[in-house]
Parts: C-alpha cells; structure tokens; sequence
C-alpha cells in the first residue's frame, strides 16, 4: 500500500522542491472555494501549536527545513518579542497546501465521497493563535474568521483551563473542532486520561480515530492505529517524518496482535458512536450486516464529517502524535482537509447594520424584515454593496511595512479598490493585494470572497475594522446610509485593568513615540491609550500584565522609541456617590487663532441604568455609552433627530450629529482623569442639557462645544468629589480554579479569607461558569462511557484515568479582585502541589474598602 501524501511529501522534500512561488500564486479566484479551509489553531500556552505549525509548512513542501521554537528559528512566531520567550502572541495568517502541489497527479477526485477529499490540494489557510490568556482577544478576533479548528493538547497535561475557556468561546461561534493529542512522546503521557477529560471537560464525546502505538505495548511512542482505515502507521527511516509506513491488519495481527486487537475495539466504539448521532451511519451499519469493521473507511470519515459539521457539534474526532518527533502531523493535516469545512459550508457571518444585527446573505438578498424596517426610507442602497471583508489582524512588518490581513465576507476585494472602513468612517485605496507564505508573500490582483490574504499600504484600518467596497465608491464620499454602519461580527473587548506611564526621553523624540504608539493601538485594539493635557502623562491601558509588558518590550526594541517607560499599575477607577447640581461653562476665547464661543450645561450623577433605559428611542436625546460603563446622555428637545429640516436655530456650518460628536469627545475626555487621585471615571452618567438659544452662537465650532463640554464635565466632577468625596473601584475577577478535591479547602480558603474573594460555586468539573450562564447548559457526559485505549504509563501518571482522579477534580467560581489575583499562579501551584490551574476575565468595577483605597491613594496599592 502507498499513501498518497507521504509519498508526495517524500518526493517534495527529497528533491528539495520549494513549490514555485508563481504556482502557489494561482489566482485564488480561480480556485475553487470547496477546496479552502479557513482553520486556526487553538491551545493552551505550551501544547504545542508552533512545532505543528512548522510541521505542516515542512510537510507541504514549503519550508525546507523544520523550525524550532526553542532555537527561536520558526516561521510563524516571527516577533522578536515572541522568539525571546517562545510563545505566540499575534496570529499569524498562512498559506499553504495539502496534499503539497505535487500530489495533483495522485488525486483522481476529491469531490465525491468515494475518495478521501486529503486526496487532492487544498488550500489551506491557518491562523496560529495564542495561548496566553493575556491575549483572549487576539484568540477571539481570530476566531471570528475561523471556518474550523485543530485544538492541540498536551498528552500529559491534558485538558488544560485555558483550552477550555477558548473551546468554549470557539463552541459560541458554532466552529467545528478537532483535536490532536500531542506530546505522546513525553514520560507521563496519558492518552486515555486526556480522551476521558475531553469528554468531560469540553463537554462532548471524544471520537477516537486514532489511538497511540507505543513500542511492545510499553515502550517508545512510535506510531499511531488508524481507527478509521484499519491500518498502522508506522514513523521509522527518515528523521523528518517524512517516512511513514503503512501496516494492514492482518500484518499487524502477526506482528503485534494486542495493538490490532485494541484498534478493532476503537473501530466498534467509533461505529457505535456515530450510529447515535448520524442516522446514516445507521443504515451503513445495518447495511454492513451489523459488522463495524466491514464499513470502509471514506464511509466513517464521511459521517464524522457530518457529525462535526452539526451545528451544535457533539462529536469530537481525536487524533494522536506527537509533534516534537515528527509523528502524527500527516494525518493530522488529512484530516483538517477531509472533516473541517470549506467556507461555503459555514453559516452566513453575523453582521449588524444601523444598530439591528442580521446576517450577511439576508442582508444582500433583502430578506431581513428588520433590517427592512430601518432602510425603507432608501431600501436600493444596500445593493451597491460590492464587497465586504473584515480586517482580523494588522502587522507592522519590518520589511513591508503595515500588513492588514482580512478576510472576505462577500464579493471580491480588487487591487486599488476604494474600501470604505465603517469603524473609522473613512475610504482609503488598497494599493496592494497578497498572499502570505509565512515569511513570504506573493503579489495578488484579488483577494475573492471565503478567502484571507492581506491588504499594504492602508494608512487607517485596524484590527477589527469592516471594509466595504460599494459601487460609485469615492475617497472624499461616505457610502449612503445604512451602508455607512454595516459592521461584520462585532465584538466586545472589556475595559482594560492595567496601565503604565510612558514618558519620551525629549520632546524630539515624542513623535516617533506617539507614532509607534499608533501603529500598536492599530494591531491591537486592546491597548488604550489616553494624553492627559493638564498633565501631559501618556497612559497605556491593557488587558493583563504581560500583555503590557510585550507592548512595552516592542516599543522599545522592535520600534525603537525612546522613551521611558513606568511601571506596570492596577487601573482603579473613581465613581461619585451622589449627583451634582447642573453647571453651565460658557466658553468664550481664541481657539486656533479664530474667535470660539460655546455653552454646555453638564451635571453627573452615580449611574442609574434605569433613567437610562426610559431615554433609548427618544429622538430628543442621544445617549452614548463608554467602556467602563459610563453614560452620556445629550438632550436637546428644540432638534429632533430624524427631523434635521427643522434645526433652524444651528449655525449654517453646525449639523446636530457634529455638535453630538464633539460633545462626545469633550465629556469623554473628561471622563478619562477623575478629580480624585487621576483614574478615569467608571458607573457614571453625564447629563447634557442642549439648549441652541443660549450654548450656540455664530463662532460656536466643534472645537469649541468638546472644550466647552470638557470643561463643563471636569468642573462637576470636580465639585462632587470637593463636597461628598468621590470613591475607587478596582477590576473584579471571575475567576475559575480547576483543583484536585484534596486542595479545594486549602484554595477555597485562599480565595475567601487570605485574598477578599466571594466564592460563587463549588462543582465537579463538568460545567463551567461560561457555559452554565449561557442559554445552551453544556452536555455533561459520563467519562465511564467513553471509550479509550488502555494508557500503558497509567500507573506513574499523575492523573488516572477510569474514574480515578479525574472524577476528584473540583472547579471553583470566585469573584476575586484583580489585586488579589496577581502572581497567584505560583501561589495555587505551591497550594496544589503544582497540580492546580485558573482561568480569569474581569468581571466588572467594585467599589473598594475604606482601608484599601486609604492604600492606593498613599501609593501603597
Ligand atoms: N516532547 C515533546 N515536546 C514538544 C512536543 N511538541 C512541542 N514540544 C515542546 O513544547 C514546548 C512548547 O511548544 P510550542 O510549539 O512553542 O507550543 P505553543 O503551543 O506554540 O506555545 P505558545 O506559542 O506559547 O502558545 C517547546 O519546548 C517544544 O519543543 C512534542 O510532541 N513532544
């Protein structure tokens, strides 16, 4: 028997062939959009997701040697910032194929299920993650483009906590997963135990396609038993892996008739378990005489296909290898081809269009009755929409400067295309198109619709930013309305709980600063930056301390800014506690040269979602809401929103929605620096009363109404903190702590007393707080009926598998503040015995105990 993809690989590599760039440079509209899969790799930090990586380029011919993380010399973490610590932290986008190029000969078809679709090329397009938990929302961006996803666990952690947060937040996408066990090779492996955990804790169950082959039963991981084809593979020869040989059953039956035996007991247990979740297993069993060996293999990889497909997937195919040796990445990729799904086989993207969310197709087709109720004044003109794509990731290449990797959505984005950005509000030409190769690109004339490739030369979008192309499109012209506010799959980034200073050495070095800066906030949205004027203090915000500390490390060496750089600090937050009486700031003085005149009458008050709800939908207000829960709250009963003819009191050069965004800006500027001791202002809600009669003159300009509203908003806040003294709050943690049950007391107690948490829960570990808030209750499966391979190494495991300690671990929900929660991952592991792991997002603002906040303000927090 030859296998198809080992003897293409084999050839490839033999004969050193690099694929030729101008082939892999096909027009990708031209290709067949069945033939792309769109997949990432999802893991914690560690599982191994780089050195698979690398196999996967080597494999498809496109490396010609394999990267090693630990040299610091692979292809997709290419930061320095991530070569100096080994991990990934901005996703890569690449493209490669598989089966590489030159299998196109072996293939004789690959649409109809009589032949393994791994048979011919595909063009395989991966985002590599990151496993950090500081760069959840690198993980959710990317996730956001996924069509599907290779999840890596390391055979002897097993199911680790951030795997599961970031299953999870996968499953809320409806991405269809597989994993591959990794690291078989390492002493404690435990394959059955992680196929158990898997179960139980990614809440479905495990298909075991593959089950490890270790050496005697006992000894080295050489190969794995393919379930699917009944078959060995085993990796002998060739110290790449490129050399893979094949055993049939019956030679396995001679050779090591226990490994054949339990692969045949892998094989009914996959039958059986897909004949509960796709009927046509079903009939193929029956058709079969009831023999699970007898159904051929392309039939069982059809049905998984089916089952992972399944909207709210249930089944889980489980693969084996281990990486590091070279074994198991070829399957691995066989079946990324042959189960995850094409582009076209996903479900329509999320978009939302005038503050209503639909879908894309209902959107074009004109089928969303709510969409139609908001556009019926210009129903025509979504259809000038040409193309729509979403920018996931922006990069700042050394060589080729900004990079903006997108994904398209719908139509074709076109060398010099105008692209309209709908976040930004502004249009800008997309000078060059490409293809990455890793490292490498390759010019392109189109990037067409289920496609990624990156966008040069854009001066604006950011990681995040919907791109429209529409017809008569202009870069002076704004697309019509509602086309101006199309926003493909939004998401929420929590404020961020951490900051530091950053101070440029001299004032000519402040540019540059402030320009690598930008280019920071353009990759990553998640990073805030804010200029305090009174002050001149530049603050950048983020999500966790190593997330500050990368962004510090690559502003420094990476972008060469001079500057110093302060420690990394909690961001607290100030609240009021009672309201203040309205106050009128009238501005009266030259701005930029020019006359500037303007009124604001501001009051702010502790924040009552209540009167907020009673004002949305009124035309005579406009209520905006910040991140950190603030409102502001503009009323000006004399200018109806949808009745712009009438707003004849307004200075010819003044339209309502520009007064509304500059007072937007002033009251949010004010919110940034609270009276108290400098934080930014959380639970707060601004009240502006617009009175054009007495606040609009004829010099009142936009310049003028955000000074005048700055000012007006930092005197009340100013005000209520000299008579009722305002309040801190700091980030609030829901944390999850996954424990053996003989530590629970010991961490419980931690949690509770020694660190000021509230525990929410305490339960086995077959749910989750974020899968039990949501609607969906995650399945709980009982791990005694999964099956698995027996694990040779059980017994010097750390965790057993049948029962054993598994069923002994705990899950605790805490509420903990952030201050609490820094550096507690040694002090669980010292608690633990090394065993325990957390998870954590913020969880909101709290108000702080008198004693801590005397702390923080003395400078002791
Ligand atoms: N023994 C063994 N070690 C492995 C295997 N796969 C990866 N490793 C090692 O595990 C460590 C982490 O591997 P990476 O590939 O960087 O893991 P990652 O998931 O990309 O990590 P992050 O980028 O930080 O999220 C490295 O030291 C690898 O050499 C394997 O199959 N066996």
């Amino acid at each position: 028997m030859r296998l198809g993809w080992a003897w293409c690989a084999r050839r490839a590599i033999r004969q050193h062939v690099v694929v030729p760039r101008r082939r892999l440079s096909t027009p990708t509209a031209t290709q067949e959009l069945s033939k792309t899969r769109n997949i990432g790799i999802i893991a914690h930090i560690d599982a191994g997701k780089t050195t698979t990586t690398e196999r996967m380029l080597y494999y498809s011919g496109h490396t010609r040697r394999i990267g090693d993380v630990d040299e610091g010399s692979t292809v997709t973490d290419f930061l320095p910032a991530e070569r100096a610590r080994g991990i990934t932290i901005q996703s890569a986008a690449i493209t490669f194929h598989w089966p590489p190029l030159s299998a196109q000969a072996a293939a004789q078809s690959s649409s109809l299920p009589t032949l393994p679709r791994s048979l011919s090329p595909h063009n395989i397009n991966l985002i590599d993650t990151p496993g950090h938990a500081d760069f959840t929302f690198e993980v959710l961006r990317s996730l956001r483009v996924l069509d599907g996803a290779v999840c890596i666990l390391d055979g002897v952690a097993g199911v680790e906590a951030q795997t599961e947060k970031v299953w999870t937040q996968a499953g809320h996408y409806a991405i269809p997963r597989i994993i591959f066990v990794n690291k078989l090779d390492r002493a404690g492996a435990a394959f059955s135990r992680t196929v158990k955990e898997i179960g139980v804790r990614l809440h479905g169950w495990p298909a075991v396609c593959q089950i490890p082959w270790w050496k005697g039963g006992n000894g080295d991981f050489i190969g794995v038993g393919d379930v699917i084809n009944l078959r060995g593979l085993l990796w002998e020869g060739a110290s790449d892996g490129s050399q893979i040989r094949p055993f049939s059953m019956q030679d396995l039956e001679r050779t090591d008739i226990g490994f054949a035996g339990e692969i045949k007991k892998a094989r009914v247990a996959l039958v059986e378990l897909l004949s509960e979740h796709d009927d046509g297993m079903v009939e193929l069993f029956l058709e079969h005489d009831e023999d699970h060996l007898a159904i051929p293999g392309i039939e069982i990889l059809e049905s998984l296909r089916r089952a992972v497909l399944h909207p709210s997937q249930t089944v889980i195919p489980v693969f084996a290898g281990a990486s590091f040796r070279n074994i198991g990445v070829q399957p691995l990729l066989d079946a990324v081809v042959d189960l995850l799904p094409s582009a076209q086989e996903r479900p329509d993207p999320e978009i939302s269009l005038s503050g209503k969310t639909s879908t894309l197709s209902q959107l074009l087709s004109g089928t969303d009755q709510q969409l139609q109720v908001t556009k019926t004044k210009r129903p025509g003109d979504v259809k000038l929409l040409t193309a729509c794509a979403l920018a996931f990731k922006v990069v700042n290449d050394p060589k080729r400067g900004i990079l903006v990797y997108v994904r398209v959505y719908s139509g074709s984005l076109d060398k010099g295309c105008i692209l309209y950005n709908t976040n930004l509000e502004v249009a800008e030409r997309a000078p060059r198109l490409l293809k990455m190769y890793a490292n490498d690109a390759v010019e392109v004339d189109s990037i067409p619709s289920g496609q990624i490739g990156v966008i040069t030369g854009l001066k604006h979008a950011r990681t995040g930013d919907t791109l429209i192309v529409y017809r008569g499109s202009n870069v002076k012209t704004q697309p019509p309305a509602p086309l101006d506010s199309l926003q493909l799959r939004p998401i929420h980034v929590p404020p961020p709980v951490f900051f530091t200073s950053i101070e440029p050495h001299s004032l000519s070095e402040q540019k540059h600063v402030m320009e690598s800066l930008a280019i920071l906030l353009r990759e990553d949205p998640s990073l805030h930056l804010s200029v305090d004027e009174e002050s001149g203090q530049t603050h950048l915000a983020g999500m966790g301390d190593l997330h500050l500390e990368i962004a510090r490390d690559r502003l420094l060496s990476e972008l060469k800014a001079k500057a110093r750089i302060g420690k990394i600090e909690i961001g607290y937050r100030e609240a009021l506690t009672t309201p203040t009486s309205p106050y009128t700031y009238m501005l009266d003085r030259l701005i930029a040269g020019k006359p500037a005149k303007a009124g604001i009458t501001a009051s702010v008050t502790p924040l009552d979602e209540l009167a907020e709800e009673a004002t949305h939908g009124n035309p005579f207000t406009t209520v905006y809401k910040t991140e950190d829960g603030n409102t502001i709250s503009i009323s000006h009963p004399t200018l109806p929103k949808d009745e712009p003819s009438s707003h004849k009191s307004l200075p010819p050069h003044l339209s309502l929605p520009t007064i509304l965004s500059a007072i937007h800006a002033g009251c949010s500027a004010a919110l940034a620096r609270g009276p108290l001791n400098s934080y930014p202002l959380a639970s707060t809600a601004i009240s502006i009363a617009l009175d054009p009669t007495t606040h609009i003159f004829p010099e009142t300009t936009g310049a003028a109404l955000s000074s005048a509203a700055r000012s007006a908003v930092a005197n009340s806040l100013r005000t209520a903190n000299e008579t009722n003294s305002n309040v801190l709050m700091e980030p609030v943690m829901l944390v999850t702590v996954f424990v053996h049950e003989s530590s629970l007391g010991a961490v419980v107690q931690d949690l509770s007393s020694s660190r000021g948490g509230h525990v929410l829960s305490l339960d086995s570990t077959s749910s989750s707080p974020s899968s039990s808030n949501s609607e969906h209750e995650p399945l709980r499966i009982d791990p005694t009926k999964i099956y698995t391979p027996p694990d040779p190494f059980s017994s010097s495991s750390a965790r057993s598998g049948e029962g054993g300690e598994m069923d002994n671990q705990r899950q605790i929900v805490a509420r903990v503040p952030l201050k609490e929660m820094v550096g507690y991952l040694n002090h669980l592991r010292a608690l633990t015995g090394g065993r325990g792991t957390f998870v954590m997002g913020v969880d909101g603002f709290e108000r702080m105990g008198g004693q801590r906040q005397k702390e923080v303000l003395e400078g002791r927090g």
